[in-house]
């Protein structure tokens, strides 16, 4: 069973073809890492996913079904950064949300501990750390209880001790059952925490699969570095 599965999708602007046949599929569960180097796309294939940019051909299915908005709402997203008021403190931050979104109020503290966030719920925003931050926006991304969560970036800007921090809570979210589809131009990001990849190229699915078929006979780097090549990468 898939969560997702995206066919020879197109995105275009003008004559720049942003997305150029990218196919993805994204099972039930899994952990699945969206890989390539910038411009490669893996914004805009989330954004498209989330019905945020409309494709120019191709197809999206969520959970078995072709898109279509209804099913958004077991879709949770953090593209880009997280929309916070640095004056308000995490709890209302999601105390906003869930009211705007009929969620629960119950559902709140479970949210908060997922992201490891019980202890500084009272915190401004503005005293939160950057990778406090980066969870309280994938707080509010799990306040419905989403099936697949889609993290752009996640690791973007932070230190080690916040980089093995969201690795922990990715780990902990998929032991769960959630099924996370992420994004990163950081190969040793993707490698520690993803069962399967994808590595776009160019608007381009240059290679889906897992981490061992990636590396081949060499290692993982040299296999991806190999895809890239292939597949005329460049900055865009
Ligand atoms: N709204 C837009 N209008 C025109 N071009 C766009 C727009 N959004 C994205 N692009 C272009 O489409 C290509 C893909 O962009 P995208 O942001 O999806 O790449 P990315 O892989 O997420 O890159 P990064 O790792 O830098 O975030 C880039 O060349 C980008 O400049």
């Amino acid at each position: 069973m898939y969560a997702l599965e995206v066919t020879r999708l197109h995105k275009h602007y003008g004559k720049h073809r942003a997305l150029d046949g990218v196919d993805l599929s994204v099972r039930s569960g899994e952990v699945y890492g969206l890989l390539g180097p910038n411009g490669a796309g893996k914004s805009t294939v989330l954004k498209t996913v989330l019905g945020l940019q409309r494709p120019n051909e191709g197809s999206i299915k969520l959970f078995g079904r072709p898109f279509d908005r209804t099913q958004l709402v077991a879709v949770g997203a953090l593209i880009e950064t997280p929309g916070l008021w640095p004056q308000l403190d995490a709890l209302t931050h999601l105390r906003i949300h869930a009211k705007l979104r009929g969620v629960p109020a119950e559902w709140i503290a479970d949210a908060l501990a997922a992201v490891r966030l019980t202890e500084v719920r009272n915190r401004r925003v503005r005293a939160l750390s950057l990778g406090m931050r980066w969870r309280l926006g994938i707080a509010i991304a799990l306040l419905a209880r989403p099936k697949l969560l889609l993290l752009d970036e996640p690791t973007n800007g932070l230190d080690p001790v916040g980089i093995r921090e969201m690795r922990g809570i990715i780990r902990s979210l998929a032991a769960d059952g959630t099924t996370i589809l992420l994004s990163s131009h950081q190969l040793a990001e993707i490698a520690q925490v993803c069962d399967r990849v994808a590595v776009l190229v160019a608007g381009k699915t240059r290679y889906e699969g897992t981490l061992q078929g990636l590396a081949g006979d060499g290692d993982i780097e040299e296999g991806f570095f190999r895809i890239l090549d292939a597949g005329g990468a460049r900055i865009r």
